[in-house]
C-alpha cells in the first residue's frame, strides 16, 4: 500500500483499522511426519505492529494414518498422503498469500528408524509435492528432525502457549512427549548441580524471542509406546524372523494376532499356559527401561506437562476427560495399570495392549526417568485451542529464520 492509501490508519486503533484486519495476517504450514501418522498444522498470525511479535491467531489441524514410514516401499503413495493434506492449505490460505506462506515437513522417529535409502526416497517425493504447490518452499523444507529439536520445540510450544516466555517472572514447565517410536523429556534446569551432573549432549542452548534458554533435553529412540511394545515382546529389530510368535504376560492369555509397524508384520499373543497380570508384566517391561535412561535428580519433585500417548492412554482409561485433560500423579498410572492387567478379560474390548501400555508408562516414569509416585503431571492436548505439539515451536523457528519474526 502507498502512504496515500493508508492515510486513515492513524484514525483507528490498530486492531480496528479496516485494512489492518487482513493486510497483516500471515500463515505458516508445518507438517509433522510422525511414526504413527502425518499431520498438517496451518497457523495464522497477525502482526499488529512492527515492533511487537506477531500474535498467533489460530490453527487448522488435520491428520492421516498411517505415517510416512508405513510407505517405506511406496514413496510415491506416501507423498500422496502429504499432498491430500496440503490441499487443505490451498483452501485455508487466501491465494494472494500462497507464495509468501512457507511450507515445511519434519519427520521424527519413524523415518529415523528406516534405512537411509528408504527415508531419503520418501523425503524426495514429498519435496516434489511441495515444489509443485504454490507455497514458499524454503531450503531444507523436507527433512528428518534431530531428536533434541523435537523436545526443545515442544517445550517452546507449551511454554509459549502458557505464557511463560513473555514478560518477567518466567516459571517454565518441563515437557514429556511419548510418541510411537521415541520419547522426549525437556526442562529448564534451575540448579547448577544439574548442569554439572548432566552429560553434555543432554544440554542445548536455544534462542527464541530474544532470549537464550539452556535446556536439558533428550530424545530416546526406540522408547516410544509402540516401539516399547515390540521391545517388551522381544521383537524389536527382529525383521528377519518371519512368522515367529512373540508372547507376553502383558497380553490376554488367549490372544493371538498380527500387527504391522514400520512396514513389518509381527505375530503376537498371550502366555497361554504361563503367568499374566501386572506383576509379571511389570518385570517384563522393566527389562526394557531399567538403567537405560539418564535420571536428573532435579525432576523428582517438579511437575511436568505430558501429552501424546500419555494423554491418549489416560483418556482411554477414564483417568482424564478427552476434552479437558487434567492433573494426575505418577501413581495414578500405576493404579490403572494394576486394575487393567489384573482384569484383562474385562478390558478385552479395548486395545489388547492396554495393560502393556499402562505398565510401560508406569515403568518409564518411575524406573526410567526416576519420577516419584506423587510427581504431578499436567495432561494437555490443547492450550487456548492450539495443539500442544513441537510444530508450533518449529513454525516460530521457521519464521525467525525467514526474518518474519525474531
Ligand atoms: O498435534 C498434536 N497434538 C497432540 N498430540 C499429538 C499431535 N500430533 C500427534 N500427537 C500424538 O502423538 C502420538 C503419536 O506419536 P507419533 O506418531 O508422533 O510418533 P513419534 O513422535 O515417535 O514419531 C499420539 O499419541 C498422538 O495423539
Ligand atoms: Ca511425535
Amino acid at each position: 500500500h502507498s502512504n496515500r492509501e493508508m492515510w486513515f490508519r492513524d484514525f483507528f486503533p490498530a486492531n480496528m483499522c479496516p485494512i489492518n484486519a487482513k493486510a497483516d495476517t500471515f500463515y505458516g504450514i508445518m507438517f509433522d511426519a510422525g511414526s504413527t501418522g502425518t499431520r498438517i498444522h496451518i497457523y495464522t498470525f497477525v502482526q499488529k505492529s512492527p515492533e511487537n511479535l506477531p500474535e498467533l491467531e489460530g490453527e487448522i489441524f488435520e491428520s492421516v494414518k498411517p505415517g510416512l514410514s508405513a510407505y517405506a516401499d511406496q514413496p510415491e503413495k506416501g507423498a500422496e498422503t502429504v499432498k491430500r493434506l496440503l490441499d487443505m492449505a490451498i483452501d485455508a490460505v487466501p491465494p494472494h498469500l500462497w507464495k509468501t506462506t512457507p511450507v515445511v515437513l519434519k519427520a521424527t522417529a519413524g523415518l529415523r528408524l528406516l534405512s537411509e535409502e528408504k527415508a531419503q526416497a520418501l523425503l524426495l517425493e514429498v519435496r516434489e509435492v511441495f515444489e509443485e504447490s504454490p507455497f514458499l518452499v524454503p531450503e531444507d523444507s523436507v527433512s528428518i528432525m534431530d531428536g533434541s529439536y523435537e523436545g526443545i520445540l515442544a517445550w517452546i510450544t507449551v511454554n509459549f502457549l502458557t505464557g511463560q516466555l513473555s514478560g518477567q517472572n518466567q516459571h517454565t514447565v518441563g515437557t514429556l512427549d511419548l510418541g510411537g517410536a521415541s520419547t522426549q523429556i525437556t526442562f529448564l534446569p534451575r540448579f547448577e548441580e544439574t548442569f554439572k551432573e548432566t552429560p553434555g549432549d543432554f544440554l542445548t542452548s536455544f534462542e527464541m524471542f530474544n532470549s537464550t534458554y539452556k535446556l536439558y533435553t533428550h530424545s530416546y529412540l526406540g522408547f516410544g509406546l509402540k516401539a516399547a511394545r515390540l521391545a517388551t515382546l522381544g521383537a524389536l529389530n527382529m525383521e528377519a524372523v518371519d512368522g515367529q510368535m512373540f508372547r507376553s504376560s502383558c497380553l490376554p492369555k488367549q490372544l493371538e494376532a498380527e500387527w504391522h509397524f514400520g512396514g513389518v508384520k509381527y505375530r503376537y499373543g498371550g502366555n497361554k499356559e504361563g503367568e499374566t497380570g501386572f506383576e509379571p508384566c511389570y518385570l517384563e517391561v522393566l527389562k526394557v527401561v531399567k538403567g537405560k535412561l539418564h535420571q536428573p535428580d532435579e525432576i523428582r519433585g517438579s511437575s511436568f506437562y505430558a501429552f501424546s500417548y500419555y494423554y491418549d492412554r489416560a483418556v482411554d482409561t477414564n483417568l482424564i476427560d478427552y476434552e479437558q485433560g487434567g492433573v494426575l500423579e505418577v501413581k495414578d498410572f500405576e493404579r490403572k495399570a494394576k486394575e487393567v492387567c489384573d482384569n484383562m478379560e474385562r478390558y478385552n474390548s479395548a486395545s489388547p495392549f492396554l495393560c502393556m501400555d499402562l505398565t510401560y508408562i508406569t515403568a518409564l516414569l518411575k524406573e526410567g526417568f526416576g519420577f516419584r509416585d506423587n510427581t504431578l503431571l499436567q495432561l494437555t492436548k490443547k492450550v487456548n485451542n492450539i495443539e500442544t505439539s513441537w510444530t508450533l515451536g518449529a513454525t516460530f523457528h521457521l519464521l525467525q529464520s525467514l526474518g518474519l519474526t525474531y
